[in-house]
């Protein structure tokens, strides 16, 4: 007769074991980036998001820089960080699209230890609807606009590393950089694009001692939401409102921590934890213990994903459905009234 205890032990035996086999084979191995007296440069840092990171990294003593087009919206960053830090911070205006610009930016701002690379530019419609200038704007910005920040610091981020310690290069991607959302499908395709930027990135820079972090909120209070929400189709509203909306600051503190253990997927709220378990996909992971998690929860997370996707297609059915009904009634119900 089989000992009951042995199959006790057995069942602690099995995930211990993973978990030990997790923490030998995890790769890059984690590391703390840390943010004072570092020169820290984020990009779309006069507003929103990169403004609350802008302010976050200075108060904890960092040397801030921050880059985005409008003079004066960076002027009125600059007016509000001092007065609530006492700190001042570096300001330049270019556009993240023209390259010559970003790199007398970058060249004038002096070698950076920790890039955020935060601009970013949405507006959601419907893509029979959509212009192609549109999708072409969010394109440039969201996805060129990075690669262009990204080789004009990377040369002065590499030189000297050696003595400047771990250098990070962050990227602000969107919760619909991990699923397809309606309304999108421009503004998706460019955060989809920054994760296959930062996989293969973070090959290439792991040997000078340079880690790449990607950043995925969700809806998140800011002046770009609140312009978004003007024309926002009702289903991107709908299907978006499976995740909380955060504030600008939470994000940016979620962020910032994320940076500093060099985290290479850093979601923002519970909705994303389990967004990014489910779309880990062959993403790097330096935490076994997530790696861990990854790994057991990966199949009732398919299941998960499934229902969402239920739910949204469900939504999508009955909103045409109503369409149709909204249809009938201007064109049928004037029809009987006339008759
Ligand atoms: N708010 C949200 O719901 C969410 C936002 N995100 C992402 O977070 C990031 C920040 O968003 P958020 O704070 O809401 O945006 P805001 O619109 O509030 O701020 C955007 C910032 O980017 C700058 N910017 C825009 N275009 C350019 C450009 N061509 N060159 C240089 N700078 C530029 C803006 O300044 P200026 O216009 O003067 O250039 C501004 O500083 C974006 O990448 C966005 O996609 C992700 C998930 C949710
Ligand atoms: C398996 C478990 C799944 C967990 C839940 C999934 C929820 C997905 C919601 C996606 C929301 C996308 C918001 C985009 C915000 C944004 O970027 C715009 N505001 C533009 O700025």
């Amino acid at each position: 007769m089989a000992d009951p205890n042995l199959f006790y032990i057995s069942l602690l035996l099995l995930p211990l074991s993973l978990l030990f086999l997790l923490s030998l084979i995890t790769r890059p191995r984690p590391i703390k980036i840390p943010i004072k007296n570092r020169h820290v440069f984020v990009t779309g840092g006069s507003s929103g998001i990169g403004l609350a990171l802008a302010h976050q990294a200075a108060s904890e003593g960092a040397h801030v820089s921050i880059l985005s087009r409008s003079i004066d919206k960076l002027e009125e960053a600059k007016d509000a960080i001092r007065v609530s830090t006492g700190i001042d911070v570096a300001i330049f205006a270019a556009d993240v699209r023209d390259f010559e610009a970003v790199q007398k930016a970058v060249n004038e701002a002096g070698p950076v230890d920790v890039l955020i690379v935060n601009q970013g530019v949405f507006v959601a419609q419907e893509l029979e609807e959509q212009k192609l200038d549109e999708v072409r704007f969010m394109i440039d910005v969201n996805l060129m606009g990075s690669f262009n920040m990204i080789k004009a610091a990377l040369p002065g981020m590499k030189r000297s590393r050696k003595d400047r310690g771990p250098g990070s290069i962050a990227l602000m991607s969107s919760q619909a950089g991990q699923v397809g959302i309606y309304g999108y499908t421009a503004y998706s395709a460019s955060k989809f694009g920054l994760r296959g930027l930062a996989e293969a990135l973070q090959q290439e820079v792991i040997g000078d001692n340079i880690h790449v972090s990607l950043v995925f909120p969700p809806d998140t209070e800011t002046p770009g939401l609140a312009e978004e929400n003007k024309r926002k189709p009702q289903l991107t509203s709908i299907i978006a409102a499976s995740s909380g909306a955060m504030k600008a600051d939470e994000v940016a503190k979620k962020a910032l921590d994320g940076i500093k253990s060099s985290s290479f997927i850093i979601p923002c709220n519970s909705e994303g934890i389990l967004l990014s378990i489910a779309t880990a996909g062959l993403s790097p992971q330096r935490s076994y213990l997530m790696a861990f998690v990854e790994v057991v929860a990966a199949g009732i997370l398919r299941l998960a994903a499934l229902c969402f996707q239920w739910n949204w297609y469900g939504s999508i059915e009955k909103w045409h459905m109503q369409k149709k009904e909204r249809i009938w009634t201007t064109v049928y119900g004037k029809r009987v009234v006339r008759g």
